[in-house]
């Protein structure tokens, strides 16, 4: 699904959802109070009081003393390229995220799948910096991304599900606009925006605004703008959507370069034959659960990961009761 009111990444700004009147069914125990503020001032000042406590506590690691209050966290992973734990977004009364506790190992070129609806978009929001917990953490790199959200945010590359993009800028302004943000040199901006041009196939577009420009033809320049400052950890919410098969083929070998250089990859994606192929990990998420994660052998145990994804997720219908289709 697609979120317009999401700002673009590090603009700054976040999407803070309202706390719901009441609390929703799965509430743990002893989180914080409904009607009380979530993951607001208050209660993250109240999280920086426990994190501090705890680095005391173990020498001042504070990855490994990260105590979050109310939650069975078990503890965020700094080895891990991407770490999770207890992360939750309630939308009112509709709970799109739930507990969700994952790590994305350094180095993995991994795949998140799951039905329409199913928290991916909101859980890569989340742990992206977009998008505001109600409940639980993230760390990116070691970095965790809402007690330090500028270093987090500068480890990685975020291709977003629909958010803004500046498109009266022409391709090229934009990918030009991304690396100047991020700090690099205007050569080195140059340099690498004629190349990321090039192999997007955007050259001969690159001084068309990008308003004009093809859903696929978005897609390639906003994953451009979000791989310009080389990052380590590259987050892509379904990157290959509307993108056509000569393109979809250089961009997952241009992934596939960047995960053999050491770099991390999370895509999310529908098509199950493109990740089974691409991924070396998978993880399998449906009404904001996590079902399953692990390598893509593992989770789909001797079955195609389309048969495996259908066991898991369910929800096969006969096509029957619609009679009137018929002709
Ligand atoms: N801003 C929002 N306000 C209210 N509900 C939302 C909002 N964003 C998402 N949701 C709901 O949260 C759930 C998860 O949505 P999300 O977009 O994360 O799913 P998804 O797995 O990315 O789906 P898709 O594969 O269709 O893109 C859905 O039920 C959706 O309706």
């Amino acid at each position: 699904m697609t979120h317009p009111s999401f700002p673009h990444e590090g603009s700054g700004q976040e999407h803070h959802p309202q706390p719901p009147a009441q609390p929703p069914a799965g509430n743990p125990a002893n989180a914080p109070q409904y009607g009380a503020p979530q993951y607001g001032e208050q209660q993250f000042a109240h999280q920086q009081g426990q994190r501090q406590r705890g680095m005391q506590q173990s020498g001042g690691a504070p990855a490994e003393s990260y105590v979050q209050p109310g939650l069975n966290l078990g503890q965020l992973n700094p080895d891990a390229a991407i770490s999770v734990r207890g992360l939750t977004q309630d939308f009112g009364q509709h709970r799109a995220v739930d507990n969700l506790n994952w790590d994305v190992p350094r180095g993995s070129f991994y795949g998140l799948v799951g039905p329409n609806g199913a928290g991916k978009t909101t859980a890569l929001s989340m742990l992206t910096g977009l998008l505001r917990p109600t409940y639980g953490g993230a760390m990116v790199a070691g970095v965790d991304v809402w007690a330090d959200p500028l270093k987090a945010k500068a480890t990685m590359g975020v291709l977003a599900d629909g958010v803004f993009l500046f498109d009266r800028l022409t391709g090229a302004q934009l990918i030009t606009y991304a690396g100047l943000l991020r700090g690099l040199d205007r050569h080195v901006v140059d340099q690498r925006c004629e190349d990321l041009l090039r192999v997007m196939d955007l050259t001969e577009a690159k001084d068309k605004v990008v308003a004009d420009y093809s859903a696929g033809m978005t897609k390639k320049v906003a994953l451009a703008a979000s791989m310009i400052h080389s990052p380590r950890v590259l987050i892509l919410d379904e990157p290959f959507e509307a993108v056509d098969p000569v393109s979809a083929a250089n961009i997952r070998d241009i992934l596939a370069k960047y995960v053999a250089g050491g770099g991390t990859v999370v895509v999310s994606s529908h098509v199950m034959d493109l990740v089974q192929r691409m991924c070396d990990h998978v993880a399998v998420i449906s009404q904001g659960k996590l079902l399953a994660a692990g390598t893509v052998d593992e989770v789909r145990g001797g079955q195609s990961l389309e048969d495996r994804f259908v066991d898991l997720v369910g929800g096969r219908s006969s096509g029957e009761g619609l009679a009137w289709l018929d002709h």
